[in-house]
């Protein structure tokens, strides 16, 4: 199924005029609901656009007659086990934040209150339906992403770090390391959480709305289903985007720039992204920021809504053309309505607590195992085929990282419920803790999560037999290179997962789960699936912590190559000193890198600030001297301020270039770019420059080389008129040249500063 794109335009507010409103609701024939939206060309005002969505809703829509018609209809999706996702998008002062959150008053409540409203209402009845027999827990996590840094926004503004909280890829879903979560019982103790949440939300004033939002707020409402020791888990995901904005219209200040290029940012990333995925592209830029990443749309099982708000007047013309564009493309993006598994209860062990709304630590699995991949057809499937077997009752095993070797009676202990929602906010909690000697005496090892089939799950479980068996060394060492070629496998590419997950997930699966001679054995007709050893365990556990400390320092990295762009930004103001700042802040991430040591050289030399070497006398000066030649010769490991990970093209400025550089980048001529760029096919590095242009990004364009802001403005002013509007590209270099204020030399600066990721 595709993500379900809504357009809502809001009513007039005071001071605009009926006169000014050039933005309406339409149907594609009489009698038909209301599916277009239609707004004049900016050009030529006779002439009029029409955007086709699944549902608009006009000016006079209510808040409880959107709720209605888009949320609740997905509610018992929700309790069937499936994620619902809803997002609101659209320009600053459009109404997103009212369509989310909305007012105080009853009628005036957003979409957020209502959806836990039905959530408390549904829970409370499921449990009278079954006599209690089914419980119904609710878990809040807040958090918002603010120039590109997550912050809980459950905790107070003083507890946070100036990085704030790493992200972190997890069976396939991106989480926030040390994120809280709340339990709510009731309507009322999620209003005092909210509102004392959404105090510690950053909201400034713009010209364009009194109050806001300069970040994405994204709240998750984790719903627990327990019956017996079945425990399914789903979860409602209720995001209010920051608003696009045009700075030209918002005299926004120096502060507020930056916000603003952050908001502008993350929105291109997730307009590239949507472009990406209706292309149909391999690659889709999700982690370019980390609202996309979170976000990951059409990577996300389950349902997802975009609610698009509009302004209906004149003075929102382009921004609305703008983003009509980019939600009209998001229909075509597929999602897959999968619901999340079933998992059995396990005693809590004591390394959990990663913190956060998905951060219960599970023991490493089959990644076809991990992910939700039943289908409620697969398991009537399932369930069908475990008849016809007349297989035993208890649930399959599909992987086992622990060996149990306590008797069945321990075993069988382990189902005792556990308590039903861990309070994961609690910090990590080193491993050593899972050392058999210190667990073994007194408590028994947690059981694994094992997948039932739809058979067994209607039947209360077994204890499992288990028998002791033995691995050789050698298929340890097969064990666990699969698994970390599995688990690096699933990190490195988002269209090596996004294809995974879209094929067809077998049963079962890895060399763990296949009985081997040695590895299976039958007692009572029972047949076990193969354990492992501690020993297996013990690595499987230092792999983890070897992909958390990786997954670590990629977030430190990209702390780093934060403090690179606000050099630049800086360096862009005209702030030197700002950037000479920005970019020794950066050094620590990326030590000795040649470029960078010479940038901030050359600032300190131009900024007329001695060298520490200069200062502490000759017996140093050989090791100043050496720092000059690094950047001198340049190396491979050279950092630019726009480096992406998964980019081949980067967008920017090229920083300055020493010897060394310019040599590896340059063809002869001092030409950094190949002539085809220009007439022959586009090259990365020619796409790169026509989709910064194409993206009217006012920030992106003005980063371009030798693009000052008023060439930016002018060229955005002439591609609006030039075109009809937002949706006209310039679809070649060629092209760009005969734009008025570009010619030749103009473009070939701009691409020659681009730089060329490595491949
Ligand atoms: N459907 C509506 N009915 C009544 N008032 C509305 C409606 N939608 C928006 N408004 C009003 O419009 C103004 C701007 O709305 P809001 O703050 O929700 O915009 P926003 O898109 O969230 O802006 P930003 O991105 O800057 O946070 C507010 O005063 C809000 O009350």
């Amino acid at each position: 199924m595709s993500v379900r794109v809504v357009a809502r335009i809001r009513p007039l507010l005071e001071k605009e005029l009926d006169k000014d409103v050039i933005v309406h609701a339409d149907r594609v024939d009489d009698g038909k609901p209301l599916t277009l939206v239609k707004i004049p060309s900016p050009k030529n005002g006779a002439e009029e656009f029409s955007f086709a969505f699944n549902s608009v809703y006009e000016q006079a829509t209510s808040q409880e007659a959107l709720f209605t018609a888009e949320v609740a209809p997905h509610m018992k999706a929700l309790f069937q086990g499936l994620d619902v996702t809803i997002f609101a998008y659209g320009v600053t002062g459009t109404g997103k934040t009212h369509t989310m959150r909305g007012g105080l008053r009853l009628a005036e409540r957003g979409v957020i209150p209502r959806l836990l409203s039905n959530v408390f209402r549904r829970g409370k009845k499921m449990m009278k339906d079954t006599d209690g027999a089914t419980t119904v827990a609710v878990a809040l996590s807040y958090y918002e992403i603010y120039n590109d840094k997550v912050y809980d926004l459950l905790e107070p503004p003083e507890k946070r770090t100036p990085a704030g909280l790493p992200l972190r890829e997890k069976d396939g879903k991106t989480m926030v390391v040390g994120l809280s979560e709340r339990c709510c019982e009731d309507l009322k103790d999620f209003e005092k959480l909210y509102i004392e949440a959404n105090n510690n939300r950053v909201t400034a004033s713009t010209k364009l709305n009194a109050h806001s939002s300069r970040s994405h707020a994204i709240l998750r409402v984790k719903v627990t289903q327990t019956t017996g020791d079945m425990v399914k888990e789903s979860t409602a995901s209720a995001i209010d985007l920051a608003g696009s904005e045009d700075n030209r219209r918002t005299d926004n200040g120096k502060e507020r720039l930056v916000e603003s290029a952050a908001i502008n940012k993350s929105l291109f990333v997730l307009s590239q992204c949507i472009d990406a995925i209706s292309r149909g592209d391999k690659r889709i830029p999700y982690r370019e920021s980390k609202m996309t990443r979170i976000l990951s749309l059409g990577q996300n099982n389950g349902i997802t809504i975009m609610i698009l708000n509009l302004a209906p007047i004149r003075s929102y013309h382009l921004d609305t053309l703008s983003s009509l564009n980019v939600s009209s493309r998001a229909k075509r993006i597929e999602v897959r309505e999968i619901e999340n598994e079933i998992v059995y209860k396990q005693a809590p062990r004591t390394n959990s607590g990663l913190g956060g709304a998905h951060m219960q630590r599970q023991p490493l699995r089959p990644l076809n195992n991990a992910h939700n991949v039943h289908t409620g057809a697969l398991a009537a499937k399932a369930a069908d085929k475990a008849e016809k077997a007349e297989k035993p009752d208890k649930p399959v095993k599909l992987f086992a990282v622990y060996t149990d070797k306590k008797p069945a009676a321990v075993v069988a202990a382990r189902t005792i419920p556990a308590p039903a929602a861990a309070n994961t906010s609690l910090p990590r909690q080193p491993l050593q803790s899972k050392s058999p000697s210190e667990t073994s005496d007194t408590l028994p090892r947690p059981s694994k999560l094992a997948r039932p089939t739809a058979q067994s799950l209607l039947r209360p479980p077994q204890p499992i037999t288990t028998t002791q068996i033995s691995i050789t060394p050698s298929q340890i060492e097969a064990m666990v290179e699969k698994k970390v070629a599995e688990i690096l496998a699933s990190r490195a590419a988002a269209e090596a997962e996004a294809a995974a997950a879209a094929a067809p997930q077998p049963t079962t699966t890895t060399t763990i789960t296949e009985p081997t001679p040695t590895a299976t054995t039958t007692t009572a007709g029972t047949t076990t699936q193969p354990e492992i050893s501690d020993e297996v365990q013990r690595r499987l556990e230092a792999l983890e912590r070897r992909i958390d400390s990786e997954s670590r320092s990629d977030d430190s990295r990209s702390e780093g190559l934060r403090f690179l762009l606000q050099a630049r930004q800086a360096k862009e103001r005209g702030d030197e000193e700002g950037a000479l700042r920005f970019y020794e802040r950066a050094l620590p991430f990326f030590p000795g890198q040649a470029k960078l040591l010479g940038k901030i050289e050359r600032l300190r030399v131009k900024l007329g600030i001695q060298r520490k070497a200069e200062r502490k006398g000759r017996g140093k000066k050989n090791r100043a001297t050496s720092g000059d030649e690094e950047y001198q010769e340049g190396t491979e490991a050279d950092i630019d301020e726009d480096e992406r990970e998964d980019d081949h093209v980067v967008a920017g400025r090229s920083p300055a270039r020493g010897k060394g550089a310019s040599k590896k980048r340059a063809p002869k001529g001092g030409k950094v770019f190949e002539e085809e760029e220009f007439d022959g096919p586009a090259s990365p590095r020619a796409r790169q420059l026509l989709e910064i242009v194409n993206s009217r990004d006012l920030v992106l364009i003005k980063g371009l080389h030798g693009f000052g802001a008023k060439k930016a403005q002018d060229l955005v002013d002439c591609l609006t008129l030039r075109g009809d509007g937002a949706s006209w590209r310039v679809e070649s270099l060629a092209q760009l040249r005969m734009l008025p204020g570009m010619g030749g030399r103009t473009v070939e600066r701009a691409c020659e500063g681009l730089v060329v990721a490595p491949v």
